[in-house]
């Protein structure tokens, strides 16, 4: 099957099977050009397994993988699998990737904002650095889709923000597709286009206003989740976001008891600007 030129890669009906556990089960979805799209589910719905059939890394015993013809694609895997007993700097860890000009791999770590660990040993870097180097690993080959399992890992909730934030940044200036994996509901509903909400099969999917109150996701996340993203889009999105399913506009005091209205802990965060 031939998919549409501006469709990156695209799964149909995927069943996986492990012996006897399914992992996913009649699966579909399509990550386009310049989109992003975020894989939520609790722990076991098969988020990774899913990453790793679009990848290739795994073949579904039902169902069908399309990937675009030529195109490159970046994975951030959610475990390094480097020894980290090893005397490895960031520039050598980077090098390894294949790349070895000096300069490109200089202008990818300022990209992702890591210039100051270039010469650092990778097993002195911090939590949200290695997630940084990490992400500049995927990004050296200028990757058409950049595949990122649960890129905020041991990254403090200021350097989440930031992190998809750069995310966001690198999708508008590199103009490549993005598949990411999150737990943190609130922050990266923010900064997505399209939510897939997983439970071995998709339970919602679709903008992530309309997601965060579908009945499937709120039994499994709880309605606080919801009601964060809604105050969250509220002061710091576009109007696009602030709507419900009827289109009626979503506001703090329709979201939140009049008392939580002025205490909420994202009241202060940094702002995610959505392009
Ligand atoms: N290679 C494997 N062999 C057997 N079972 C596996 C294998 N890989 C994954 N599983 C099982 O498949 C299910 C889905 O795992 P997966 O890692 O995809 O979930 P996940 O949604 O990414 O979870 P988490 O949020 O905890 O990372 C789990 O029950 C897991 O134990």
């Amino acid at each position: 099957m031939n998919i549409p030129s501006s469709t990156l890669v695209e799964v149909q009906n995927i069943q996986m099977d492990f012996h006897y556990h399914t992992a996913l089960k009649d699966v579909s979805l399509a990550v386009k050009r310049g989109e992003i799209v975020t894989l939520i589910g609790p722990n076991g719905a098969g988020k990774s397994t899913l990453v790793k059939v679009i990848l290739g890394l795994l073949t579904p015993q039902k169902g069908q993988v399309f990937r675009q013809a030529g195109i490159k694609i970046g994975y951030m895997p959610q475990r390094l699998s480097v020894d980290m007993a090893l005397p490895l700097t960031v520039e050598r860890f980077l090098r390894l990737s294949g790349i070895t000009q000096l300069a490109t791999i200089q202008a990818v770590l300022a990209e992702v904002g890591a210039s100051a660990v270039l010469q650092r040993p990778l097993q002195h870097v911090s939590g949200g650095e290695l997630q940084r180097v990490l992400l500049a690993r995927a990004l050296l080959r200028y990757p058409d889709l950049l595949v990122l399992d649960e890129p905020i890992q041991g990254v403090d909730v200021g350097g989440q923000y930031e992190l998809y934030d750069l995310i966001s940044r690198i999708r508008t200036q590199r103009g490549c597709g993005v598949l990411m994996v999150s737990h943190d509901l609130h922050i990266v509903m923010a900064a997505t286009d399209h939510v897939v909400c997983l439970n071995q099969h998709i339970c919602c999917s679709g903008h992530p206003g309309i997601v965060s109150r579908h009945p499937a996701y709120l039994s499994l996340f709880g309605a606080r989740p919801a009601r964060d993203l809604a105050f969250y889009t509220h002061h710091h999105h576009c109007a696009e976001h602030t709507v419900n399913e009827e289109n009626i506009p979503i506001t703090e005091e329709s979201v939140l008891p009049a008392n939580e209205q002025s205490i909420h802990p994202l009241h202060s965060a940094v702002v995610i600007t959505k392009d």
